[in-house]
């Protein structure tokens, strides 16, 4: 029999997340059935929504769920040979026994057969995956950006703020984007982002809005929420038009956010508002990501990750990775 090490979530978060909440554990894992794989974890991706889908998609002392880069070990679904390498929505687990479908969003699926020996495996669940394709459809599902068009897009330096920048400037959009540190700033100029800001710094969140675009945005790419975005309605151009594929700084409040009612502002400028999620398009995803790795072999895209090394550190880097305070896409390497 094979055990697993999971990390289950012992306590519902209240506010931020403490280490406290997560508790680690052991499982012994049953023998696969018709139909499923035996995983061994690879890389471990940590994201956002694990926080934000958490009350109401888990129970406490449920496994945390979120996807990994894993191997087949054994294998009773001919789709996944034993041997090969998939992206499956294992949670945080060292091994596990699944039929690849998704508690909350990508089922399972092989890693690109194109996949190059030198782009690493980690960035199946970051710039080539999951976020990666978040950046590409709210651009071109949802937003359906122009050459030309004006782009801003907050938290700009997150795994999918960074990709949203560069596939703005190869599509010929100028791009503006919010971070939070002088670093951020530095590395988004260095991507090409046209202007960015540090919101933590800036005196007013509309000056800075207006100093980096006077005629103002075509599209907001919104992963933030709260005030950025009453700023950012209020200087769209009209018939902007809004993805809101995520509002981080909501996720750790315990009461609800009230922000102006953005009718008035909506009307006025006829502004189309639409949130998405990443699994709405999964007949494109492999040509997606094929389309995402010919621009990193290009030399068009470029990636950052922070890799965490141990699984004992999860919840650690979990908490890393919410506060913002590391440069790239968070990911835990198993030993
Ligand atoms: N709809 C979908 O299918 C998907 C949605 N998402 C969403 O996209 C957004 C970005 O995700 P991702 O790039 O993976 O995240 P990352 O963890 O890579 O980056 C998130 C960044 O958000 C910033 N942030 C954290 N808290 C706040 C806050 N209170 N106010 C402002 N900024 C904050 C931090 O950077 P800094 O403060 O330095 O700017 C942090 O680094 C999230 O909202 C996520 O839920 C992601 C994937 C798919
Ligand atoms: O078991 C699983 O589903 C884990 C695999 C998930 C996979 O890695 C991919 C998709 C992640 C999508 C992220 C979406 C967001 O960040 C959106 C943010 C919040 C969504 C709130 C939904 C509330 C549900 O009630």
């Amino acid at each position: 029999m094979v055990k697993a090490k999971v990390w289950t979530l012992r306590k519902y978060f209240v506010g931020f997340p403490k280490e406290s909440d997560f508790e680690l554990k052991e499982e012994t894992l049953p023998e696969i059935q018709n139909g499923e794989v035996l995983l061994e974890a690879v890389f471990l991706s940590l994201d956002p929504y694990m926080r934000a889908v958490s009350s109401a998609l888990m129970k406490e002392g449920d496994v945390m769920i979120g996807a990994q880069v894993a191997k087949v070990l054994q294998s009773k679904n001919p789709a996944f040979p034993v041997g090969c390498y998939v992206v499956a929505p294992g949670g945080w687990r060292t091994h596990s026994v699944t039929d690849g479908k998704a508690i909350f969003s990508l089922d399972m699926a092989r890693v690109h057969p194109d996949w190059p020996k030198d782009v690493p495996l980690s960035l199946a669940v970051g710039a080539l995956g999951m976020p990666g394709l978040a950046a590409l459809y709210g651009l071109e599902e949802i937003l359906q950006v122009k050459p030309g068009e004006i782009v801003l897009v907050s938290a700009a330096a997150g795994a999918v703020g960074t990709m949203v920048g560069q596939i703005c400037k190869i599509k010929g959009c100028k791009v503006v984007g919010s971070a939070g540190s002088e670093e951020k700033v530095a590395y988004l100029k260095e991507l090409g982002f046209d202007y960015v800001f540090n919101y933590k710094t800036i005196t007013s969140l509309d000056e800075a809005l207006k100093q980096a675009s006077p005629e103002g945005y075509d599209c907001y790419f919104e992963n933030v929420g709260g005030a950025f975005f009453t700023a950012a309605l209020n200087q769209m151009r009209p018939r902007g038009r809004i993805a809101v594929c995520g509002a981080i700084s909501l996720y750790n409040n315990t009461t609800p956010q009230m922000c102006p009612f953005p009718h008035m502002a909506m009307l006025a400028k006829s502004i189309r508002m639409e949130g998405f999620q990443v699994n709405q398009w999964p007949e494109k995803d492999e040509a997606s990501v094929k389309r995402l790795l010919t621009w990193l072999k290009e030399g068009r895209l470029k990636v950052k990750e922070n890799v965490t090394v141990g699984f004992e550190k999860m919840p650690a880097a979990f908490l890393q990775m919410l506060k913002g305070t590391e440069l790239g896409k968070a990911v835990v390497k198993v030993e």
